[in-house]
């Protein structure tokens, strides 16, 4: 039976680098980079030929090296410019992902931050010959309604045990990314735009289930034109009410415990009508 190597790709994950830009107050990128490369890597995996790898410490290297030269600026157009060097300096490299991931500093003075317990930035850029693609994403961007939140009217089994609610905590830790219809974008401002209209709509929607949340939070991210596809990921970070009866006392709904496990997985894509597929794009990202 012959065997034949398959789907490939290879590259330095995280490379943690933090840069900082000294004029003026100093300003502070704190970053984990990955990037992978694929094309014609037959030979090393076939027979050790190593003479089309370049290698991952070169790559880490690499980014280094371009944050040193330009600074990094948006994480959207350092991943661009990454991904489109190894492609086009690379004969062999036809095709490039590099992922970046940005951490929260809060400014405490013009050369002193605070680590910030909020979200975290995420960019992504993929270079396939001359087709390009950018998404821009945040991860552990945790947000509560303490009301509006109902559900009811769903299939009743005989395990059912869960009762209907007409009010309930809606709480969720959102992981979305969206796909931007071109390359030549001010990713920082549409950033900032895209995480406030998702969170209005998170905290403007009466809620009948996670589920109609996540759509309204995605047509929220597309309500920017440049952005054509947004895929979310909302785990339901249930609170359950606290049975206070057995102490003599009353829970008008104040007393909740936060369960952290099993939770509900929402998970949900939202398109322009009119929009292309792009799987080279999300090929391995998982949100
Ligand atoms: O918003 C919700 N969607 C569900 O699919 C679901 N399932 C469940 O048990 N609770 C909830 N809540």
């Amino acid at each position: 039976m012959g065997i034949v190597l398959g789907d490939n790709r290879y590259g330095k994950a995280e490379i943690r680098m933090v840069h900082v830009a000294r004029s003026g107050a100093h300003e502070l990128a704190d970053l984990n980079v990955s990037v992978a490369l694929a094309g014609d890597l037959a030979g090393t995996h076939l027979r050790g030929d190593n003479s089309n790898v370049l290698p991952t410490d070169t790559q880490k290297n690499t980014v280094y090296a371009f944050a040193a030269e330009r600074g990094v600026g948006e994480i959207e157009d350092f991943a661009l410019r990454l991904a489109r060097h190894f492609v086009s300096s690379q004969p062999a490299i036809a095709r490039a992902w590099v992922a970046i991931e940005e951490y929260p500093w809060r400014r405490l003075g013009p050369h002193s931050f605070a680590r910030d317990g909020g979200s975290v930035r995420t960019a992504r850029a993929v270079v396939d010959g001359d087709s390009e693609w950018v998404l821009s994403g945040v991860r552990e961007l945790v947000l509560m309604n303490t009301t509006n939140s109902e559900f009811h009217g769903y299939v009743v089994d005989r395990y059912t045990t869960l009762p209907p609610t007409t009010d309930r905590i809606l709480a969720t830790e959102v992981s979305a990314a969206w796909r931007h219809g071109g390359t030549t974008v001010d990713f920082g401002q549409s950033y900032v735009d895209a995480v406030a209209r998702m969170t209005d709509a998170f905290v403007g929607t009466y809620s009948l289930a996670l589920q109609q949340t996540l759509y309204a939070m995605g047509g929220a991210v597309l309500a920017d034109a440049g952005i054509v596809e947004a895929r979310l990921v909302l785990p339901n970070k249930h609170h359950f009410l606290v049975d206070t009866a057995p102490f003599g006392l009353d829970n008008p709904a104040a007393v909740y415990h936060a369960d952290d496990r099993p939770y509900g997985r929402i998970e949900g894509t939202v398109t322009r009508e009119d929009t292309v597929d792009a799987p080279l794009a999300w090929d391995g990202y998982a949100l």
